[in-house]
């Protein structure tokens, strides 16, 4: 068993590659193996999390989910606790190895109840794992919500109930854990959903346990990518090595978003950093970063150079797209920048040609972004971040990152589609965007390539807010870029 961490390296596995990876564990084992591997380490895992628990609520569904759940009851009972079942379902419908299961629950002495326990100190959620079709409603709805309004622990099996364990969405309307502390135990596989949109917020701590089955042979959907390796710099370096940034935005009024981008990228490492501001009455110094050189953006030769084009960038920034487009060397293009191409067919020509070509570009959309460029909804962007990202890295022939919880680093059919899981809901304050592009840009101006360096400034922004020091000032995009080298 594997407690998932922001340093975990993993391969992911949707539902349809999770089954045929079952199938093939199944059968090379005994009948019913798996599953009482799978009880068994959920009854582990519920001892370790609630060790002096009086009752334990055993919430379980009509298919092999609800399986897992006999069988952890069964252990738990073996073991002396007092697990309490409420199934929901036909017994004479149960799959085989769930009706073997629940079989065992009943010669252990586990009680059965039709409804929840008055009171418990643990809730085991064995409703739906990834038979998962529809939302649930009626009793699992109403058992959900109790078991999310409780304050005691929730520990779900395999996948929250009613979690697309592919794409993370949860069915519209269904109950979000409040107080309680949440854990999910994961078998055989972990899924895209478990780290991405809503998935984070409803599995909350996850372990993995490969019921023994050790290393799979079918191709991942996508995979968590942990840590980057630390790469020291040499001591002959010099600041050519680590090239030139130019930040391109900060139109009248959004000057800020430009400057944060040239912070972070000036303090992530960048050798020389140029901030060239659309606002012909910018002031010609910014006193706090005297190091960043502020330009007309009109004046900047970007041959040679990372531009990261977009902050702050109003509508000012589309007159200079085409000329960034072709003579930036390596480049980000992040909010007005990606707006602006959205609206216009000719820059979107311009760009996925870019691509083509092979110049280094990384786009940084969030998801209303990443939904103007698909001319979709962000509905539909949230609704399956892999996709999306995916088919706009497909469209477009550059590398991007789709912003927010669970952010995914999508580049050509050959690259595996990564889920970013450092960061957290700190960063969900203005101007840290900015803060992200300008990471990115110092990465790609030290020569990474564009997809190494999107993704590990996107690991390196997520784990700076994670290891916010508790007795600093809140988290700031402005004191964000400043810790960009840590
Ligand atoms: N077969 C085995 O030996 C193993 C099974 N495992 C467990 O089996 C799970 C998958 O089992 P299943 O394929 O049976 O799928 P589930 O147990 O997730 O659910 C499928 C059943 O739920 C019903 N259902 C779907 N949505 C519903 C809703 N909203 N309301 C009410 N009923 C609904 C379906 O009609 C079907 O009867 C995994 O997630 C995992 O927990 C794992 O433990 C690995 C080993
Ligand atoms: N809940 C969250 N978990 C992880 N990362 C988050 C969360 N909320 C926001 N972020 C990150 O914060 C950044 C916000 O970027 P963006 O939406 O462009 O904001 P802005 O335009 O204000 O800079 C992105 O990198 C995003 O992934
Ligand atoms: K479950």
């Amino acid at each position: 068993m594997q407690r998932i961490t922001p340093a975990t390296a993993a391969d992911l596995f949707d539902i349809a590659a999770t089954r045929r990876i079952e199938q093939a564990a199944a059968a090379a084992l005994p009948a019913h193996t798996l599953m009482q591997r799978a009880g068994l380490a959920v009854a582990r895992l519920a001892m370790a999390i609630a060790p002096h628990a009086r009752t334990i609520w055993v919430a379980c569904g009509p298919g092999n989910n609800g399986g897992d759940g006999f069988e952890a009851a069964a252990q738990l009972r073996h073991r002396g606790f007092f697990p309490v079942v409420t199934f929901l379902g036909e017994e004479g419908r149960l799959p085989p190895d769930a009706k073997a299961s629940l079989q065992r629950a009943r010669d252990a002495g586990v009680t059965f109840a039709a409804t929840p326990p008055s009171a418990h100190e643990l809730a085991i959620d064995a409703l739906l794992g990834i038979g998962s079709t529809r939302p649930p409603e009626g009793a699992m709805a109403q058992w959900l919500a109790r078991m999310h309004s409780s304050s005691q622990p929730v520990l779900c099996v395999d996948v929250p109930s009613g979690l697309d364990a592919d794409t993370g969405t949860l069915p519209q309307g269904a109950s979000h854990p409040r107080e309680s502390a949440l854990t999910c135990i994961t078998f055989l596989t972990l899924k895209p959903g478990l780290f991405t949109a809503q998935g984070r917020d409803a599995a909350g701590t996850i372990w993995f346990d490969d019921l023994g089955c050790g290393a799979f042979k079918d191709r991942p959907t996508a995979r968590i990518a942990g840590a980057p390796d630390s790469q020291p710099r040499s001591h002959a370096s010099h600041k050519g090595s680590y090239g030139d940034v130019a930040v391109i935005g900060g139109a009248s009024g959004m000057a800020g978003a430009a400057l944060l981008a040239g912070s972070a990228a000036l303090h992530g490492g960048a050798g020389r950093v140029f901030v060239g501001l659309l606002d012909p009455n910018a002031a010609p110094v910014d006193t706090a970063q005297p190091e960043l050189m502020l330009r007309d953006a009109r004046t900047l030769d970007l041959s040679g150079m990372t531009a990261v084009c977009g902050c702050g960038g109003g509508e000012a920034v589309r007159e200079l797209l085409p000329n960034v487009l072709y003579t930036a060397a390596a480049l980000v293009l992040d909010a007005d920048a990606l707006n602006a191409i959205a609206a216009d067919g000719a820059l979107q020509t311009q760009l996925s040609s870019r691509g083509r070509d092979g110049a280094p570009t990384v786009i940084t959309p969030h998801p209303l972004e990443a939904a103007r460029l698909l001319n979709c909804t962000v509905g539909d962007v949230q609704g399956d971040r892999l996709t999306a990202a995916r088919d706009l890295a497909a469209r477009f022939n550059v590398v991007v990152v789709l912003k927010g919880s669970g952010t995914v680093i999508a580049g050509g059919a050959d690259t595996l589609p990564v889920i970013n899981l450092s960061g957290n809901a700190r960063l969900a304050t203005a101007g840290t965007g900015d803060v992200l592009a300008g990471m990115i840009g110092a990465a790609l101006a030290m020569r990474k390539p564009a997809f190494d360096a999107a993704r590990e400034a996107v690991w390196l922004h997520g784990r700076i807010a994670d290891t916010w020091p508790a007795d600093a000032a809140p988290l700031t995009a402005g004191a964000l870029a400043r810790r960009a080298s840590d």
